[in-house]
């Protein structure tokens, strides 16, 4: 199905690329299929009100991110519970959830969705209300998204370097998990909130997540000794996490996660302050997103 209206919000910073050629060719690409469409360029104050003042003027039939996971979660946030579906031109220097729904990181390729495509449906989470449709967590991987929100320097290297020195002083928290199936309570070297799969790193924390199944994981890496820390990295990097004796996944639909160390969180990649207590719930099929069609349809 062609959207006949559509609604661009391109970070002009992302992943470090120029993407003034991008504008030009979204330009002639709409031209070409007689779509009508706005370019919203973000700047990183106020977008999500100033998109939001653009969506209630207008009713575009989908909205595509242009940019990274960072503009992706914040254009999604907007769009989850209502029709509007929300499409991804990868462009980041983390596309963890374009990668998860398996959209081209071409970005010829990409733009093809524009007029080849099919809509689904996927959950998204809530954390005390704020919503996440990636991936969370608490922990040793937070507080490296945090260190590296704070420095100057991007890129994978940077976020490697940062992981490297934080995880020679890093200690295990305690924590206390309540959900609907199983409880835990005891130390654990980092907890995510998994919606989805893989981070922009490609390292996969919950290989066995389905999306839109209705339900969510809380992926724990118990502490373990330091001669077993690259083997837990190379089972990230291969899909394989689940079959360590130091991963421990529950499956659930709700949550409440007690930081009893008041350790360091981010949603999707965002740092966020929040108090000992967070609250967990999601809701199934409340975001509708643009997919690549299988090539018969
Ligand atoms: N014009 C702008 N100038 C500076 N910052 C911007 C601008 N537009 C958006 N931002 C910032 O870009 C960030 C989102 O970047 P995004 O995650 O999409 O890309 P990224 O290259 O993967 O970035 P990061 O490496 O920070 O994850 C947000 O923090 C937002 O405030």
């Amino acid at each position: 199905m062609l959207h006949s209206s559509l609604l661009f919000v391109l970070n002009p910073i992302s992943g470090d690329v120029e993407k003034a050629d991008l504008e030009e060719d979204i330009k002639s690409l709409c031209n070409e299929h007689g779509i009508k469409y706005k370019i919203y360029i973000t700047t990183g104050i106020n977008d999500e009100e100033q998109i939001k003042i653009i969506l209630d003027e207008y009713k575009y039939e989908a909205v595509y991110a242009i940019g990274g996971d960072g503009t992706v979660s914040m254009v999604a946030s907007l769009l989850i519970g209502t029709s509007i579906p929300l499409g991804i031109i990868p462009l980041g220097s983390g596309n963890g959830l374009a990668k998860d729904l398996g959209i081209p990181q071409d970005t010829e390729e990409a733009l093809q969705l524009l007029h080849h495509h099919i809509v689904g449906n996927i959950d998204t989470l809530t954390l005390n209300g704020m919503p996440s449709i990636h991936l969370s967590d608490l922990g040793f991987n937070a507080l490296v998204v945090r260190r590296f929100c704070e420095g100057d320097t991007r890129g994978p290297g940077a976020y490697a370097w940062i992981a490297m020195q934080e995880y020679l002083s890093y200690e295990p928290k305690n924590y206390r998990i309540e959900t609907d199936t199983e409880n835990f309570e005891g130390l654990a070297f980092m907890v995510t909130i998994a919606n989805a799969n893989a981070f922009g790193s490609n390292a996969n924390i919950n290989p066995s997540g389905i999306i839109n199944d209705g339900r969510f994981e809380i992926c724990l890496i118990e502490p373990f000794p330091r001669s077993a820390a690259l083997g837990i990295l190379y089972k990230l990097y291969t899909d394989s996490i689940d079959t360590s004796v130091f991963s421990r996944t529950i499956t659930c639909t709700r949550a409440k996660i007690y930081n009893l160390e008041n350790e360091v969180v981010h949603i999707d990649g965002e740092p966020v302050d929040f108090g000992e207590e967070i609250e967990v719930i999601i809701h199934p099929k409340s975001l509708r997103v643009i997919l690549p069609a299988d090539d018969e349809d």
